[in-house]
């Protein structure tokens, strides 16, 4: 359902936790993932990610500018047929960093720091969730750098589970992820954890022609 009875305005969910409902129009919606199909194609496109320990994640992934694999980054896909990633394209790391710009705004600017209105984008996470995919509490912690993660959502609404930085445990926030939506985490919320129980099936934007979720991850390393 993307009607809702209420408005949505901007929301801090913890400090440096920022959602930002519909911060994507349609069309950049649209633009976004047209990209995201063109990225999926191979070589290192869409593939699903093998666990360490045998299993494999529900949700399935490709990575721009730098390959992510449990646990870690590379330059090719260590984990796979060994091609080179594909490049991340600076206006994605643009849209994220007027994205902060607006998370650091509508939580009266205290959780950035001045470093993270310049930080160098340069690494993107797509996840493609069918209807039974999600992703475990976990944090995103193989970066170097301490930029705010971003993320844009596109097609099925969800629930995201946005936790604390000490476990997986609560306390914890729900928050609902429309396609659109925009979520800002850094400052003392970067290592937080957070995962997705689950994503509501046929909730996407008729007009947007996707079924399933796509989540894009904008991370500096
Ligand atoms: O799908 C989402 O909204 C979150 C994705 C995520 O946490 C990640 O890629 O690390
Ligand atoms: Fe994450």
């Amino acid at each position: 359902m993307s009607e809702e009875l209420f408005p949505r305005p901007p929301a801090q969910v913890a400090p440096g936790a920022v959602h930002l409902p519909g911060w994507l129009d349609a069309g950049a919606q649209e633009e976004l993932l047209a990209a995201c199909r063109r990225w999926a194609l191979p070589p290192a496109g869409l593939r699903t990610v093998r666990m360490p320990g045998g299993g494999e994640m529900s949700v399935r992934q490709l990575s721009l500018g730098r390959h992510w694999y449990p646990y870690g980054y590379a330059d090719t896909v260590v984990d796979g047929g060994g091609e080179r990633v594909k490049t991340f394209p600076a206006w994605l790391g643009e849209w994220a960093q007027r994205a902060v710009d607006d998370a650091a705004a509508a939580a009266g600017d205290g959780p950035f720091g001045a470093g993270a209105r310049a930080a160098a984008y340069d690494i993107a996470l797509v996840n493609f969730y069918g209807a039974d995919a999600r992703m475990g509490m976990h944090r995103d912690s193989d970066e170097r750098s301490d930029a705010p993660v971003v993320s844009f959502s596109l097609g099925d609404a969800c629930v995201f589970r946005f936790g604390n930085a000490e476990g997986r445990g609560r306390p914890w926030r729900d928050v609902r992820l429309h396609s659109g939506d925009a979520f800002v985490f850094g400052g003392p919320a970067r290592l937080a954890y957070h995962g997705v129980p689950r994503t509501e099936p046929g909730s996407a934007p008729p007009a947007l022609g996707l079924r399933g979720r796509v989540n894009v991850t904008v991370r500096a390393y």
